[in-house]
């Protein structure tokens, strides 16, 4: 939605859901409107936000600083982000302060002065009640910027007041791994606990939890809120409050990604937590992404909305490389990332990329020993896909293509549960992106992306100990997997994620 789009033209006017469809143009076939994603994904709720300029916060040395003044430094005009920061901020003072209350008799001094000053404000924020908002926006709006922002403040007033703050004190996490290290949580699904039983170790941790945030969420489905539900419940041991008494804080972008294979939430009929339980609407309105680039921005705001136009797509098409008016093949510059439709196109890049290190590192004489800098690894513990269609394509005895043309579609994990190309083809410095959610906290997410380094070898295993297999004529070293203690890999940088 645009900067000057009004809460009237969002409940009242928006395009009916079928309307936005139009069998003339493919990609608007794919699409529903920003508005009616809205309409849909908002069902009954309205838009209340409290006002709580004026509370006094702790700061550092002891003074207390208006946190008005505090998000004004922060978010600088964009009243929407110092809304959303200021009721979330607010909120989760109120829950210290009314904690802190019931502990009264045992405050330290800097507490009671705080509570004595702000007693009166304080219970008036969001009426005294639990807050379930859903927090929304375009893109490079700022949603993580808000919510990061929010954890690091409450974090600094609780460091001011000494109440103890970790990664329980507010749980920050995304349904998507490579989204929870963009917001430094984990996934929702680690985080709540969603598939496995609950420990008393983790009720334990779970004493000082005030607030809960669930980012991108358009990715989820009902039956996993309805979890996240029950397991905050079980979690905080308030079995009758709604998500056990917690703070909630839904946040994304359903023009955004879909859940796989299941409906998306606003699509659903009846979905009380959703249309009931949400009682708080953000809506975040300026692009700070493309404050640089305004003109592709605000192409990505109509591909968002209702579709390119015209002019829209004539420019895009100005940049397709190998085209008339296009930049050529050799000015894709080395750092690029590439957006592909499906795994095979992703391999086919890949190979081509591989294709041309070979060609300007490696020799087709087999007397040439290859260079090092460059390994293939072949997977173990695969099974062949029956009759894999690809396969017939080439004949298995010729080594040296089916090397270079076999793939991820190829095979799959003995358990069946994941794909895995059995030949990666790796070189120093080759940019990889990680497939699995290894260890969020530390941005080692599905979708991170970073470096091969090298690998290190099982003791007794040398250099010379590989086989030497041929790729396309020029000849390379594998490993197989067995053979490797580990694989390192180095300069980890998060993906930007696609918005469109
Ligand atoms: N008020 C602000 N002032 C300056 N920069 C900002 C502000 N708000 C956001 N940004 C910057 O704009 C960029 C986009 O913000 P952010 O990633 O938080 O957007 P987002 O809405 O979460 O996007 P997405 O939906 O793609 O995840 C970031 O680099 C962020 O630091």
């Amino acid at each position: 939605m645009g900067k000057n789009t009004n809460e009237s033209v969002f409940l009242e006017n928006v395009q009916p859901f079928a309307a936005t469809f139009s069998a003339s143009d493919s990609f608007q076939n794919t699409r529903v409107s920003a508005a009616a994603l809205h309409r849909l994904s908002l069902k009954k709720t309205t838009r209340v936000v409290d006002t709580i300029g004026n509370i006094q916060l702790p700061v550092a040395n002891g003074t207390l600083a208006n946190i008005r003044q505090y998000s004004k430094c922060l978010f600088g005009d964009d009243e929407d982000q110092r809304q959303t920061f200021e009721c979330l901020t607010a909120s989760f003072v109120l829950k210290l302060y009314q904690r802190a209350r019931a502990e009264e008799t045992s405050l330290e001094s800097t507490k009671k002065r705080f509570l004595n000053t702000e007693k009166n404000v304080l219970e008036k924020v969001n009426r005294g009640a639990q807050l379930i908002c859903f927090l929304s926006g375009p893109g490079g709006t700022g949603k993580s910027f808000v919510i990061t922002s929010y954890v690091r403040y409450c974090s600094e007033v609780c460091s001011n007041l000494r109440i103890k703050f970790d990664s329980k004190t507010i749980v920050v996490s995304a349904i998507t791994g490579a989204a929870a290290v963009s917001i430094r949580g984990q996934t929702t699904a680690s985080a709540l606990c969603l598939k496995r039983h609950i420990i008393e170790d983790d009720v334990k941790q779970w004493e000082n939890t005030y607030a809960v945030v669930a980012d991108e969420i358009s990715f989820s489905k009902k039956s996993e809120i309805e979890s996240a539900n029950h397991k905050c419940r079980e979690l905080k041991e308030e079995q009758s409050l709604k998500f056990g008494g917690v703070d909630i804080v839904f946040a994304g972008d359903f023009t955004q990604l879909r859940p796989v294979r299941a409906k998306p939430i606003y699509l659903e009929d009846d979905f009380v937590i959703w249309d009931d339980w949400i009682h708080t609407f953000f809506e975040l309105r300026t692009n700070h992404r493309f404050k640089n680039d305004v003109r592709w921005g605000n192409i990505l705001s109509r591909f968002r909305d209702l579709g390119p136009s015209v002019a829209d797509v004539n420019l895009i098409n100005t940049r397709v490389i190998g085209s008339d008016d296009g930049p050529g093949s050799h000015e894709i510059p080395k750092n690029v990332t590439y957006a592909t439709k499906t795994n095979v196109d992703r391999m086919a890049i890949n190979d081509g990329i591989f294709f041309n290190h070979m060609k300007d590192t490696h020799s087709k004489d087999p007397h040439v020993v290859p260079p090092v800098h460059t390994l293939c690894i072949k997977a173990g513990n695969l099974n062949w896909r029956k009759n894999p269609r690809e396969l017939t394509r080439f004949n298995k005895n010729t080594e040296d293509i089916f090397y270079a043309c076999v793939g991820e579609a190829h095979v799959k994990s003995v358990d069946e549960s994941k794909t895995y190309d059995p030949l990666l083809k790796l070189y120093k410095n080759r940019p990889v992106m990680i497939n699995d959610n290894i260890d969020v906290t530390n941005c080692e997410a599905n979708g991170t992306m970073c470096e091969f380094e090298g690998v290190i070898f099982k003791t007794g295993v040398t250099i010379e100990s590989l086989e030497k297999i041929v790729i396309d004529g020029y000849h390379v070293w594998c490993a197989h997997v067995s053979q490797l203690e580990s694989i390192s890999i180095a300069e980890l940088y998060v993906p930007s994620i696609c918005n469109i």
